[in-house]
């Protein structure tokens, strides 16, 4: 088991690039199944444990996947099974994007339940609304959910009670090869979403609309594989621009794109961070004292979800008192207790958390509640005093590449060690001494 080490105390300078997005690629890939024929070939694929947890469903039903150096290329055209086993759902959530593509594709999909997790329960009830209303049948028993159609599923008008991300993903990838035209209403208009619809349009789909509140999708008889690259990731981009903002540092951001970003840049230049916006990419210099403010996670484009956490750990910094409210997740505030044991100052009212600041952060051993907390903590390491040490890495690895040598590269003060190795060279050291 790895673990990461940050000494505090370093301001970050240089230049960054940001991957391409872990929420664009995992529905991407899924979307790749609907290719009938000729094979896909997708640019900018981040080399992220979720990447490979996809990319093994896909293999499971009978895709044939290569992965090098960022280039990802499926052939789906064989003739595919149709279930996606508890292994893989219950290791990444978004597993269960295959439903819709195999769904459109075969007429029938097996996948495990994927139940709920840290951040919150996580229910699928609007994918399968949107399933329903396009003629399948579903069927839940034994840990696993059934969709099957008869013929073929048919376009429906579906309005969305809440505008899931994966259920927007799900049933536009089973839409687009469904007959007639499906209108999706109250959908997400994440960066991610406009990302696949693309895809799908390169495929040969006829998809309209996606960025906006409502998408039309026009099925068509088949689809083929496609060239694409993936948009660069905000999530990734956002944590170094606040990891270059709360060490008071320079740093250039490659990737970060302000159209896709607009709440995070809004939000931390009214705490008086300098963000300069240029071909390319944004570079964020930190200024001495940063100024409170509230903030409210919101789907798109409202302030995102999965910055919370960073920001958190932006706001112990600032002078006076900031609130952050998380609408989104029910339960996304597990690494509150985590920045607590750094001697932030913070308390939680309901569904909100409010941050006293500016508090001198001290290094200390904390865990990785979830994937956006690991990036967090990591960061809030940046300027404790002393020695952090964050562990449960595996979910840090799901989605960032490498952030500890990227953070080195800025001048960061952090390594990764093997916790197995590290206890074992003490223990040799204390035999020795
Ligand atoms: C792989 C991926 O892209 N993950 C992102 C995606 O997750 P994901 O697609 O799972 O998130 P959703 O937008 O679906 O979930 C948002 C909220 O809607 C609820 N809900 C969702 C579906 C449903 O059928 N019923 C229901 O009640 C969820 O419990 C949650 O409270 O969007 C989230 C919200 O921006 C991000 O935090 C995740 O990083
Ligand atoms: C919550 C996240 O991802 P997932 O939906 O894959 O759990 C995230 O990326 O912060």
């Amino acid at each position: 088991m790895d673990k990461i080490i940050v000494q505090g105390g370093r301001r970050l300078k240089g230049s960054v690039k940001a991957e391409g997005a872990k929420n664009a690629v995992l529905p991407v890939i899924a979307a790749t199944l609907l290719a009938e024929e000729g094979q896909s070939t997708l640019y900018d694929v981040p080399p992220l444990a979720d990447v490979d947890t996809i990319s093994n469903v896909l293999r499971h039903v009978g895709t044939e996947v290569t992965y090098e150096d960022h280039r990802w290329i499926a052939d789906a055209t064989g003739d595919l099974s149709t279930e996606a086993p508890f292994e893989y759902v219950s290791k990444m959530r978004a597993s269960f994007l295959v439903m819709g593509p195999l769904l459109a594709r075969k007429g029938i999909a097996h996948i495990a339940l994927p139940g709920g997790c840290a951040i919150g329960s996580r229910p699928i009830d609007q994918h399968l609304k949107g399933f329903e209303a396009m003629g399948a049948h579903v069927e839940i028993g034994n840990g696993y959910i059934e969709a099957k159609v008869e013929e073929r599923l048919q376009g429906a008008r579906i309005y969305l009670d809440f505008p899931s991300v994966g259920a927007t993903e799900n049933i536009m990838m089973a839409a687009a090869l469904a007959e007639g035209t499906t209108t999706l209403e109250n959908v997400a208009e994440e960066p991610e979403i406009v990302d696949l619809a693309n895809f799908i349009n390169a495929m040969g789909g006829k998809v309209r609309g996606a960025g906006t509140g409502t998408i039309r999708i026009e099925g068509v008889d088949k689809l083929t594989g496609a060239e694409h690259t993936i948009i660069p990731d905000r999530i990734e981009a956002g944590t170094f621009m606040i990891a270059a903002a709360i060490t008071g540092g320079e740093v250039f951001v490659e990737g970060a794109m302000h159209e896709h970003l607009r709440p995070l840049v809004a939000k931390m230049r009214e705490m008086g961070v300098k963000i300069e916006e240029s071909d390319g990419g944004m570079l964020v210099t930190g200024p001495d004292i940063l100024k409170p403010v509230d903030i409210k996670t919101m789907p798109h484009p409202g302030f995102p979800t999965d910055m919370q956490a960073q920001f958190m750990a932006l706001l112990t910094q600032a002078k006076g008192t900031g609130l952050i409210t998380e609408t989104v997740f029910e339960n996304r505030f597990m690494h509150v207790e985590e920045f607590q044991r750094m001697n932030a100052s913070i308390k939680i009212e309901g569904r909100t958390a409010v941050i006293s600041g500016p508090k001198k952060l001290q290094g200390a051993e904390v865990s990785a509640t979830d994937l956006r907390a690991g990036a967090a903590l990591i960061v809030a390491g940046l300027v404790a005093e002393g020695e952090t040490t964050v562990t449960e890495l595996r979910h840090l690895d799901r989605g960032y590449v490498d952030f500890h040598k990227k953070l080195q590269s800025l001048g960061a003060n952090v390594k990764r060690v093997n916790a197995d190795e590290a206890a074992d060279t003490s223990l040799k050291t204390a035999e020795r001494s």
